[in-house]
């Protein structure tokens, strides 16, 4: 695979489209507006920088990946990518949209995935004329450290599709693991009704959000706490998989804490928004 188009330039689309080309692929970063894309680009642009001002990086290799990423608004420019990897918001009427017109647009050998953290990669080859080359290659936040991608084959998806997805996950450094299509998969399954319980707690007085996340770090030995993750993910990504859990398995232990809802409605997503369980503002 040699060029790559990633659709979305928030947290997860900037955080691969920087590893994709810190392997020296090429890669089109594609967002709804030129200031979303802009954006997606300067945090790319400050993480390698970090990198060079620890030495990690010589400024020769900083400029080489930032040559490799084209930053679009432009859609058309997928057509002829070996490989869509679809990081826009977590919602499935507009990722049918999104695939459906890809589909459209897209040559035929190119394979569709999407980021997904928790919806039907089957749903979303439905909306397909493709769904053997349709695939989940799910990447963790900030993707440009975390070393897992879970790669989920739909009911129609082609052991050729995933063959080639293992492939380029393990090319660009990463650790591929083989999973079934189920809401969440694995990883989100366990990882975001922790953290909405740990809301829970919050929101009955339990402990302050500081204390929660200080107990899970030295009780739990977790790198940090899950409200500060809760934040780092973003409340309306962790809102959203805990509805498609609850929806899905009609399991009331998977019910969103209102106090997770309520946060959302006031657009305190947490990092991104610079409001959440912390406060972020520079
Ligand atoms: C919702 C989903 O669908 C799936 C998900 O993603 S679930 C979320 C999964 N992610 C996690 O669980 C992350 C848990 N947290 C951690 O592992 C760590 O806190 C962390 C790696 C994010 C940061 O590590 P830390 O020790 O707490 O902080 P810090 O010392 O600042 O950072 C460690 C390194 O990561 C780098 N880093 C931190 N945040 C980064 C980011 N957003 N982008 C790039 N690099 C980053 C730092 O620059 C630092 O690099 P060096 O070792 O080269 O100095
Ligand atoms: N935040 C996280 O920790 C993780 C999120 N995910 C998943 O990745 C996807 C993206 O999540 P985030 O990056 O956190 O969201 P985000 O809100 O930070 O970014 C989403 C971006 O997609 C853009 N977008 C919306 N429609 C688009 C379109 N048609 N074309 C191009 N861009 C479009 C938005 O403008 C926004 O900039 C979601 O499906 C989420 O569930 C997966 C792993 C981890």
């Amino acid at each position: 695979m040699d060029k790559i188009y990633v659709l979305g330039a928030g947290t997860m689309g900037a955080g691969i489209a920087q590893t994709i080309a810190s392997a020296g692929i090429r890669v089109i970063v594609r967002d709804i507006n030129q200031e979303l894309v802009d954006r997606g680009m300067a945090i790319i642009t400050a993480n390698l920088e970090k990198l060079e001002g620890k030495g990690k990086i010589m400024t020769a290799e900083k400029e080489a990946v930032l040559s490799r990423i084209t930053g679009t608004t432009d859609m058309a420019l997928a057509a002829d990518c070996d490989l869509v990897i679809e990081a826009a918001v977590e919602n499935m009427a507009i990722k049918k949209k999104i695939f459906s017109e890809l589909d459209a647009l897209c040559k035929q050998e190119t394979i569709l995935s999407t980021n997904t953290s928790s919806l039907s990669i089957t749903e979303v080859a439905a909306a397909t004329r493709r769904p053997d080359r349709v695939i989940g290659m799910h990447f963790f936040n900030p993707a440009p450290i975390m070393k897992l991608v879970e790669i989920i084959k739909g009911i129609a998806t082609s052991d050729h599709t995933f063959d080639r997805v293992k492939q380029l996950s393990e090319r660009i450094g990463k650790t591929p693991v083989k999973v079934a299509e189920a809401p969440g998969f694995v990883v989100n399954r366990i990882l975001i009704p922790m953290i909405n319980e740990a809301v829970a707690i919050y929101a009955e007085g339990i402990a302050s959000a500081r204390d929660i996340d200080t107990a899970m770090k030295l009780g739990a030995n977790h790198p940090i706490g899950p409200l500060a993750l809760g934040d780092l993910i973003g409340l309306d990504v962790c809102l959203a998989v805990m509805d498609v859990l609850y929806q899905e398995f009609g399991d009331p232990k998977y019910r969103a804490h209102p106090t997770l809802r309520t946060y959302v409605r006031a657009g305190w997503l947490g990092m991104k928004s610079e409001k959440g369980f912390y406060d972020y503002a520079r």
